[in-house]
């Protein structure tokens, strides 16, 4: 499990772990790190060129003191200070580090004296040490600092970013204005939640964690994102004594004459998922058993359908009724799609047995009654708002899916498998038909959601390869993922 932590908390352990330390022990533990990471990006380190951009802070100390580091391997290292004016004119930067980086032979200028042409003060350059802001970081990038971080990414120098891309907001993933764009994100002590949302986990680039020995509370995780043997601990299996009514039967209610696709979509998903097997309630039956015959098929409402473990209800609904039906029953409910619709807040709060909602960034909106992009560009408030708002599970579906619970000590999870590839219609009804098989095999609602989004991106990633998918394909590369999973 990859864990990360809100800034208050990260501060609050390295407080903890600096009181037992010697001064400056942690900077200095952060900066070999950082200095190791670059050497590692350098074909040598010896006559490379290195621009530090080093902000007032402890995140230019950091970068500061790497580049001495670098200098003393024989690195050209320049230093442009961005801090504002002290007393003595000159702007403000971390006071050793920089002492530190001219005793290796660096020099340093004040990011003023270029200002007029950034492009020339990075030309020629082969890594630049983003060390502008870190956690103690408040907005977008300042006018100065945003022209140097775009001269650095335009002049092909490797880019890499200082515990945190500089102008993304570390706690939330959110980016308010310009911000650097990193190939590298070295981050000492923990991973922060805006690592591994979007859009601000676009900006970081590849993440590497230096330990710096914080061990921050387990109790305090703000987000985690799931991997391999995380996935196949929480996976069904079945038993030897098992059969098909004991792993589960999961109903799906999706599908109109008008698209029947989404119903076929559905039911794949769900016949990959673990359950023992598949009912599926709705006009879309003949399209259904065309493709999945293996499907149990009532052409009436779900009140008829017989007995499931779990119903998955909305894809490709239309104006189907059947959602009340499906909200009275006492299991476990995932509604997406069209289900979503004036979905009553109430109605699912009064449920006896939990409920995951699976919006995208569109649907989510329409439900907290704002727009779309303010949804996008918060996926973390408003994926903990809606699980508030209804008492459910939600699974924000998007460039980040996200899943919060409607307790608000869970971590939010973060499925780190996804892929732009995913971005095709139907995709949406295979993820929901899956997540509803693996509620009626048994998974709690936060994990069959993170779970199934795990899968689903890794299917896609195997479908894909670099090149266009249909949603079938990924149903289809489904039992491959899982196998990926739990053979590793
Ligand atoms: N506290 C510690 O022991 C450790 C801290 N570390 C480093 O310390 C960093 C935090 O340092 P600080 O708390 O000094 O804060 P930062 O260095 O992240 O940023 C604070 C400085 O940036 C300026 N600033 C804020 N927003 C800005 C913006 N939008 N544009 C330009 N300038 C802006 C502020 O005026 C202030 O001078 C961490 O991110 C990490 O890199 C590491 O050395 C590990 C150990
Ligand atoms: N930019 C993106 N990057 C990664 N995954 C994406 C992106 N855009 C959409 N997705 C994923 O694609 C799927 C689309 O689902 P959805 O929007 O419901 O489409 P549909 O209703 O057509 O099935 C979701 O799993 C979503 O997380
Ligand atoms: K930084």
């Amino acid at each position: 499990m990859r864990t990360a932590y809100r800034t208050e908390t990260v501060r609050a352990a390295e407080a903890a772990l600096m009181a037992e330390l010697p001064e400056g022990a942690l900077m200095r533990r952060a900066a070999a790190g950082l200095a190791a990471a670059c050497a590692g990006l350098l074909p040598r380190v010896y006559g490379s060129r290195v621009v530090v951009l080093a902000g007032s802070g402890d995140n230019g100390g950091d970068a500061l003191y790497a580049g001495a580091r670098l200098a003393r391997r024989g690195a050209g290292v320049t230093a442009l200070l961005l801090g504002s004016p002290g007393e003595d004119g000159r702007p403000k930067a971390h006071r050793a580090a920089l002492a530190a980086l001219r005793a290796a032979g660096g020099a340093d200028r004040p990011a003023s004296a270029v200002a007029g042409d950034p492009a020339a003060a990075l030309a020629g350059a082969d890594l630049v040490l983003d060390g502008v802001t870190g956690i103690g970081g408040r907005g977008g990038l300042r006018p100065e600092a945003a022209a140097l971080a775009r001269a650095a990414r335009a002049s092909g120098a490797a880019l890499v970013a200082v515990d945190l891309p500089s102008g993304v907001d570390a706690d939330t993933g959110t980016v308010d204005g310009e911000a650097v764009r990193a190939d590298v994100t070295v981050t000492f002590g923990a991973y922060k939640p805006g690592l591994l949302i979007d859009p601000a986990r676009a900006y970081a680039g590849a993440l590497r964690l230096v330990d710096i020995g914080l061990t921050p509370p387990a109790g305090e995780v703000a987000a985690e994102a799931l991997q391999h043997a995380d996935v196949a601990a929480l996976l069904p299996h079945p038993a030897a004594e098992s059969d098909k009514y004991r792993r589960g039967v999961v109903g799906v209610v999706a599908g109109s004459a008008r698209y029947p696709g989404a119903a076929v979509l559905c039911v794949s998903g769900a016949l990959r998922g673990g359950a023992g097997a598949v009912r599926y309630a709705g006009p879309a039956g003949e399209a259904v058993l065309a493709r999945h015959p293996e499907t149990l098929v009532h052409p009436g409402g779900p009140a008829e359908a017989g007995r499931v473990q779990s119903w998955v209800i909305g894809p490709g609904l239309g104006d189907t009724p059947g959602v009340e039906a499906v909200l009275a029953s006492d299991v476990p409910v995932l509604v997406d799609a069209d289900g979503l619709r004036l979905l009553d807040p109430a109605a699912v709060r009064a449920r006896p047995a939990p409920t995951l909602l699976t919006p995208h960034a569109g649907e989510a909106a329409a439900l907290l009654g704002r727009p779309r992009e303010d949804v996008e560009a918060g996926r973390l408030s408003a994926a903990r708002e809606l699980a508030a708002a209804y008492g459910a599970t939600v699974l924000l579906k998007g460039s980040t899916t996200v899943v919060a619970s409607p307790d608000p000590k869970d971590p939010v999870r973060v499925n780190p498998t996804g892929t732009p590839w995913l971005a095709t219609a139907g995709t949406g009804d295979v993820l929901s038909g899956l997540a509803g098989s693996l509620l009626a095999a048994g998974l709690a609602p936060r994990d069959a959601a993170s779970v199934a989004a795990y899968l689903h991106g890794l299917a896609a990633r195997r479908a894909s390869h670099g090149a266009p998918v249909a949603a079938y394909d990924v149903a289809e590369a489904l039992s491959g993922a899982w196998r990926d999973v739990t053979e590793d």
